[in-house]
C-alpha cells in the first residue's frame, strides 16, 4: 500500500467535503455534471475519452492507509471526517457517454449522483482523466482525418508532458484514429500494435549509411523502414535504401520503405518516389515525420506528396495548437435528507456559461428511420421526450431563434457505468475507435471538417429551458 491516485485532487475538494460533513446533514445528496463549452482547434465536437480510467478508479474507490495518514498529518480535518474517509463505501451512481462518442458543447459527458461529500471528492481526478484523454482523442481524430485513411503511428512519448500523459495519451490517440504507437508500455497495457523505425543514431553508428541500412535489413528484414535523412535524402539516403531493397527482394522480403524526417517533405517524397519507382520498387513505402499536425499533413497531401503513412509525436501528444480542454464539473441538483431534489444553477454574464440546472439526460436525434443525426437535446431526467418540439431553440450557440423538430428517433447518449445497475463498458481500444467512426458517420459531414466546421445544434427541452430561465430570474431578484 502506498499513496494512491485518490489523492490526485485539489485540496479544496477535501476542505469542502470536511465542511459539508461538519455543517450539512450527512445524508445530503447531489448531482454533478461534467461538460465542456469550447472545442479545441475551433472544431465542432470533442471525442470523449478517459472513461475506462475513471471507472477503474471509481469501482472500489478507497483511500489507502498512507493516504489517510497524510490527510491526518495536515491537521486540517476533523477526526470524525477522517474516520469517515477511512471506512467510506463508495455510494455514487455514475452515468456517462461511451468513449469514442463525438460530444458537443454543454452536453453532460458524465454525471455523478450520490452523497454530496463523495461526489465533491471526485471532481479533480475525473476532470483530469476526461479532459486529458478527450483532448488527445480529439486532436488524433483531426490528424487522422487529414491523413485520409493512411496509417498514423503515435510517436509522442518523448515529448509528452510526463509518463502518464504518454501512456494514456497514446491510448487516446488510438481512440481518435491512430493505428499503432511507439510507446511500448501503452501498447502492452492497451493491446495496441507497437510500431517503429530507427533513429539517426543507428545510421550514425556505422561507418557508412549503406552499412547501417544493410545491418538493419539483416536484423529486421521484414521491417526495413530506413531513415534516409541523416546525411542527404536524395544523393545518399534514397540511393542507399534502393541498394538494400534489392538485397531484400532477392531474399524474398517484401515490406520495406523509407522514412523522411526533415526538409520539404512534399518535394523530397516526390523525388524519392520517382527514384524508387524508376529503380523498380513501386511497393517501397514512404513514411513522413517531423513535427506533423493536421494542417501540415493536409497541405502535404493537397500538394500531391506520395506519402503512405505518418509518424506523429509532439503535436499530437500535447495537442500543442490547442493544448487545453476545459471541461468542468458543476453542481446541478441537491437533496437534503428526505427533502425534494432542488435544482442548482451557476450564473454568468455570458449565456452559454450559465449552467443547466437539475438532473438531466441527453439524447441524440436522428431523422426518423435513419442513422442521420441532426441535433442533440438535453432534457430533465424525469421528462418523457415528446414526439415533436414546436418552436424550440434555446441553444445560445445558434443564430436561428426557433426550430420545429419532428419525425425523429431519439437515443439516450449515456449508460450507467458505476453503481448497482452498472453496465459493462467497452475497454478494447480498437472497438472504441470503431465506435467513434460509426458515430462520426451519423453526423452531418459539414460538422466534421477541419476548417470552420458547421455548428451542430444542442437544444434544451422547453421544460429545462423554462427551469433555467426561472432560476436566472429568481436569483436576480
Ligand atoms: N511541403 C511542406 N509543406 C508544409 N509543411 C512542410 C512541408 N515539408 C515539411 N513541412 C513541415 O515544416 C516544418 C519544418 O520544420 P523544420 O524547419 O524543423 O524542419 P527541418 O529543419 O527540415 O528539420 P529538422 O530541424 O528536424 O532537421 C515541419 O513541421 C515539417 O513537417
Ligand atoms: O516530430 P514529432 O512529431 O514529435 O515526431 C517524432 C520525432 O521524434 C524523433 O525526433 P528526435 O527526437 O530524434 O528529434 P529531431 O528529429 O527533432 O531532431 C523523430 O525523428 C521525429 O522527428
Ligand atoms: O520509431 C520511430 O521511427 C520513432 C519513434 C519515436 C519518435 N520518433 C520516431
Amino acid at each position: 500500500m502506498s499513496l494512491s491516485h485518490a489523492l490526485i485532487t485539489d485540496l479544496y475538494e477535501f476542505s469542502m467535503a470536511n465542511g459539508y460533513f461538519e455543517t450539512l446533514p450527512r445524508d445530503t445528496e447531489a448531482v454533478f455534471d461534467v461538460f465542456y463549452r469550447t472545442v479545441p482547434d475551433n472544431g465542432s465536437f470533442v471525442v470523449s475519452a478517459g472513461l475506462e480510467q475513471v471507472v477503474e478508479q471509481l469501482r472500489g474507490f478507497h483511500y489507502t492507509k498512507e493516504d489517510i495518514d497524510y490527510l491526518k498529518s495536515l491537521n486540517l480535518f476533523s477526526a470524525e471526517f477522517i474516520s469517515y474517509l477511512e471506512t467510506m463505501t463508495f455510494d455514487c451512481v455514475v452515468y456517462a457517454i461511451p468513449e469514442g462518442t463525438p460530444v458537443f458543447p454543454r452536453v453532460p459527458i458524465l454525471t455523478v449522483k450520490g452523497p454530496l461529500i463523495q461526489c465533491q471528492l471526485l471532481e479533480t481526478f475525473v476532470l483530469n482523466l476526461i479532459n486529458h484523454q478527450s483532448l488527445i482523442a480529439t486532436k488524433s481524430r483531426r490528424i487522422n482525418l487529414a491523413a485520409a485513411g493512411r496509417p498514423v503511428m503515435e510517436f509522442g512519448a518523448r515529448r509528452a508532458q510526463g509518463p502518464d500523459a504518454s501512456v494514456l495519451g497514446a491510448r487516446a490517440a488510438v481512440i481518435g484514429g491512430c493505428g499503432s504507437t511507439s510507446n511500448v508500455l501503452s501498447a502492452a497495457k492497451y493491446n495496441i500494435p507497437v510500431a517503429g523505425t530507427m533513429a539517426h543514431a543507428w545510421v550514425q553508428s556505422y561507418p557508412t549509411e549503406l552499412e547501417a541500412f544493410e545491418k538493419w535489413a539483416e536484423v529486421y528484414p521484414d521491417n526495413a523502414l530506413l531513415l534516409v535523412d541523416t546525411y542527404d535524402v536524395l544523393t545518399s539516403g534514397v540511393p542507399n535504401a534502393i541498394k538494400v531493397f534489392k538485397e531484400l527482394r532477392a531474399k524474398g522480403h517484401k515490406k520495406f520503405g523509407i522514412r523522411i524526417d526533415s526538409g520539404d517533405i512534399a518535394k523530397l517524397s516526390r523525388k524519392a518516389r520517382k527514384m524508387m519507382d524508376d529503380a523498380g520498387f513501386p511497393e517501397a513505402t514512404i513514411t513522413a515525420s517531423n513535427a506533423l499536425n493536421e494542417n501540415v499533413i493536409h497541405s502535404l497531401l493537397q500538394e500531391g506528396a506520395p506519402l503512405d503513412s505518418f509518424g506523429v509525436g509532439e503535436q499530437l501528444i500535447t495537442s500543442s495548437s490547442s493544448p487545453v480542454l476545459s471541461g468542468v464539473f458543476k453542481l446541478a441538483a441537491l437533496k437534503i435528507g428526505d427533502g425534494e431534489w432542488q435544482p442548482k444553477i451557476k450564473l454568468s454574464n455570458s449565456k452559454e456559461k450559465i449552467t443547466l440546472p437539475g438532473e438531466k439526460k441527453a439524447y441524440r436525434l436522428y431523422h426518423k428511420g435513419t442513422r442521420n443525426a441532426f441535433a442533440d437535446v438535453i432534457a430533465l431526467a424525469d421528462e418523457e421526450l415528446p414526439e415533436e418540439f414546436v418552436g424550440i431553440n434555446m441553444d445560445p450557440m445558434m443564430t436561428e431563434t426557433e426550430a420545429d423538430l419532428k419525425d425523429f428517433d431519439a437515443e439516450l447518449l449515456t449508460q450507467v457505468v458505476v453503481g448497482p445497475r452498472a453496465q459493462s463498458i467497452e475497454t478494447d481500444t480498437f472497438k472504441i475507435q470503431k465506435h467513434m467512426y460509426e458515430k462520426l458517420a451519423e453526423l452531418p459531414e459539414e460538422t466534421q471538417r477541419l476548417l470552420n466546421p458547421d455548428r451542430y445544434p444542442v437544444y434544451l427541452t422547453p421544460a429545462l429551458a423554462e427551469l433555467q430561465a426561472k432560476m436566472i430570474k429568481d436569483h436576480k431578484l
